[in-house]
């Protein structure tokens, strides 16, 4: 069914405009159409290729072929930060290629929409931090946005809109495999490559950084691979409809820094500036120092001092992140403990392995860290929709517990330091239990198999299709 509106019925509506875009696009109706024209005309243009070719190519391209085989692979990483956890999943793929395979391949971490697009798509930082802060709001916006007819059409008129910027975005890198680790990252960029016809020339995949709760957004069916980081997330993506062989679980990649450091705490403590005998806490909020931390740095630091017998029984680590808001009023205050106010870190591995527990608000990237640093763990807050089943995958595991009271959480660490060292004990021991420190390996490997695959099946794409 296709639909043509004449140029001169244009106006300047949104709608109009995005319809506007594809038809001069494209000089087609709807976005579904447009597949069906593109896919036809791109393997219609192929098989003609193919035949006028002959024989003689063959050779040339399997002389390509070996050439091919040597040639360094183009990987995009598509990441945005909302929140720290997708920037630091991008940073551990890209790590843990470079430590599996060298220069075999030449990463590339972006956020295109950023880079290339215009409003909505490139303030998403800021209109998720303001959504966050109002979490009634964000509560409203994740699930109304869930069902797929929703989300697929609003997805779909971006993409149109923005199809020949992100194009143009593609074209600059020339990416072999893109791997996603944003929730908004799939539908988009998959929908212009098959405009293109390069849907079956570049591997797409998905890495979810959701442990359980996560958005139906994350589960595209055309991708080649969308690597779960539980059985929980596999099997929303199951019922989602994608199929087993799409699937695989490997665990939340986290930067190889966390596996490959070998902790020795005292070592760390000195480097830091930490006491060495008193046992610490650490406190953040996520990239972005968000939740109850102020209230609960306060809490510990009456909890912590033994005012009998006047002195500490631990020490508090605040990570403040970007919020430096935060940083600067806990730097005023003055403390009973030895306390330390950071900003953003960027070697949190040393951080946390010079530490006894942690308490954060349940993002999904400190989780996983916390658990391969075997820190028992405090969630002090969740943000509505994506975080929520990360409080149940810890504390059911029993990895830690769930608290909103920074009074509570106080109480907690103050027994875990003084009276209760066993529970401590047993909660890392969980911890350890439930940490995948080899997930971010297995997912670079799994897509190398891929890339491997797909050379035997389309030779040198790039040389073609570009
Ligand atoms: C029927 C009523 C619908 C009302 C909504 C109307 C219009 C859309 C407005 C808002 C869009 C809301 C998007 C909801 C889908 C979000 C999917 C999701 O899980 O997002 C999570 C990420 C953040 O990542 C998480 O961060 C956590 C910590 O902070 C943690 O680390 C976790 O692991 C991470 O996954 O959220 C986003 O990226 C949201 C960006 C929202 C930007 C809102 C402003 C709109 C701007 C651009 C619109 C672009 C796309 C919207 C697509 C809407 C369809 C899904
Ligand atoms: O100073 C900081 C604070 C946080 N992080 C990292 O930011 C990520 C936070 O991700 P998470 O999913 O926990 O929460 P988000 O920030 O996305 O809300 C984790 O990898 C943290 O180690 C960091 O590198 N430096």
């Amino acid at each position: 069914m296709m639909k043509v509106v004449s140029p001169r019925t244009r106006s300047d509506s949104i709608t109009e405009k995005v319809f506007r875009r594809v038809y001069s696009n494209f000089n087609i109706s709807t976005v579904e159409d447009e597949y069906i024209h593109r896919q036809r005309s791109s393997d219609y243009e192929k098989e003609s290729r193919l035949r006028k070719r002959g024989l003689e190519e063959k050779e040339e391209v399997m002389e390509m072929e070996q050439m091919g085989a040597e040639r360094i692979k183009t990987v995009l990483i598509l990441m945005s930060d909302t929140g720290g956890g997708h920037r630091a999943s991008a940073e551990a793929i890209r790590d843990a290629f470079k430590i599996e395979f060298g220069d075999d391949y030449r990463i590339i971490i972006k956020d295109v929409w950023k880079e290339y697009t215009g409003w909505p798509l490139n303030d998403m930082e800021r209109q998720y931090k303001f959504m966050v802060k109002h979490v009634g709001l964000w509560s409203v916006a994740f699930h109304g946005t869930s069902p797929k007819w929703i989300h697929k059409s609003y997805l779909s008129a971006l993409a149109a809109y923005y199809a020949k910027e992100i194009e143009a975005g593609l074209m600059e890198y020339k990416p072999d495999i893109i791997i996603s680790v944003h929730p908004l990252m799939q539908h988009i960029p998959l929908w212009v490559m098959k405009w293109q016809g390069l849907h079956k020339k570049v591997i797409f995949v998905t890495v979810i950084t959701d442990l359980n709760t996560c958005h139906r957004t994350w589960f595209h069916h055309g991708v080649s691979r969308c690597y779960c980081p539980s059985k929980e997330v596999a099997k929303r993506a199951l019922v989602d409809g994608l199929d087993d062989s799409q699937i695989r679980v490997f665990g939340l990649p986290v930067r190889p820094s966390f596996p490959r450091t070998i902790i020795y705490k005292d070592e760390l403590r000195r480097e830091l500036e930490i006491d060495l005998n008193l046992p610490a806490v650490l406190l953040m909020g996520g990239g972005e120092g968000m939740g109850p931390v102020q209230k609960t740095a306060l809490a510990l630091g009456d909890a912590l001092y033994n005012s009998r017998e006047r002195n500490p029984i631990g020490q508090l680590i605040v990570i403040c992140g970007r919020n430096k808001v935060l940083a600067s009023a806990l730097a005023c205050h003055e403390w009973k403990i030895p306390v330390k106010v950071r900003g953003f870190e960027t070697q949190m591995e040393k951080w946390m392995g010079a530490c006894d527990c942690i308490i954060t608000k349940a993002g999904p990237g400190t989780i996983a860290e916390a658990l391969i640093c075997g820190l028992p763990i405090i969630l002090n807050d969740y943000i509505p929709g994506q975080e929520k089943g990360n409080v149940p995958y810890v504390v059911d595991n029993g990895a830690g517990v769930f608290t909103r009271s920074p009074k509570e959480t106080a109480k907690i660490v103050a027994n875990w330091f003084s009276n209760n060292k066993e529970e401590l004990k047993k909660m890392s021991e969980n911890a350890l239990k439930l940490a995948q420190p080899e997930a971010v390996f297995d997912i670079v490997k799994d897509i190398h198999h891929l890339s491997q695959q797909q050379q035997q099946r389309i030779p040198l794409f790039n040389d073609f299709s570009y």
